[in-house]
């Protein structure tokens, strides 16, 4: 089954109303492959989410950056899956690793959101992805099979994820997996689907990359065979944001 290739913007915690109207001016006036050739997920800060989702041109979609591991209730300063649907935002970020760092976030935890945002009609940008430290000691994919082990145990129906292998050491860096690096990871991860979960959803599941993605980097990355993407965060707030997505027509030859 053919993969749509797929590329997200993580805008992370970034933006005033004025430079987000901006953005989403720019985006709007941009020739982009249709929506056919590739997925357009743009994630802004839970306080713009609706403003942005009405101001985006149509083709293009909108992601929280998280949401709460279960249905709504006395839980401060969190915002719920259910809430999300309720204001038309389509798609969900978990598990990313600023929040796995940051606020604890565990394994089962984010299995355990992944899970409960499907069941409410939300699609979800499930990331993973390992330390230097971890990557050093040769236990990347010791890493990332835990990880999305703890999300395949809580998941029944893959038609609505998006798994995003980002490297921590990449995010944020400039120090961008090498096409060769990110594909190997890649291909693990489909094997590893196609082990433990099924061969049908490891051939339709997207696995996209993330870390330091750019406009200059963008094609090679695009260009492997099991890249299907990306998850964009500095670049996305910029205009090269455009020359990523029409990195999608790399994979049309
Ligand atoms: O964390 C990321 C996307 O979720 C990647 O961030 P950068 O593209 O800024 O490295």
């Amino acid at each position: 089954m053919a993969r749509k290739f797929f590329v997200g913007g993580n805008w992370k915690c970034n933006g005033t109303t004025e430079e987000v109207k901006k953005i989403v001016t720019t985006l709007n006036e941009v020739e982009v492959p249709s929506e056919d050739v590739v997925e357009v997920v743009v994630s802004p800060p839970f306080v713009f989410l609706t403003f942005v989702n009405s101001l985006l041109r149509s083709d293009f979609h909108v992601a929280a950056q998280n949401c709460w591991v279960r249905k709504g209730g006395a839980f401060t300063g969190e915002i719920s899956a259910e809430m999300l649907v309720n204001l038309s935002i389509p798609w969900v970020i978990i598990g990313h690793s600023e929040r796995r760092a940051l606020l604890n976030e565990s394994n089962e935890f984010v299995g355990d959101k992944v899970a409960y945002a499907l069941s409410q009609g939300l699609k979800v940008i499930a990331c993973i992805g390992e330390t230097l430290e971890e990557r050093e000691s040769g236990s990347t994919m010791a890493v990332v099979a835990a990880q999305t082990k703890a999300i395949a145990g809580k998941v029944t129906n893959w038609d609505n994820v998006v798994l995003a292998y980002e490297p921590v050491w990449a995010i944020g860096t400039g120090k961008v997996a090498t096409p060769v690096q990110a594909q190997e990871v890649h291909c693990e991860l489909r094997k590893w689907l196609h082990e433990n979960v099924g061969g049908d959803i490891a051939a339709s599941t997207r696995i996209i990359y993330g870390g330091s993605v750019n406009g200059a980097n963008c094609k090679e990355l695009a260009a492997q065979p099991d890249v299907d993407g990306f998850l964009v965060g500095g670049a996305s707030l910029k205009p090269e944001f455009v020359d990523i997505i029409k990195a999608a027509t790399v994979k049309k030859n």
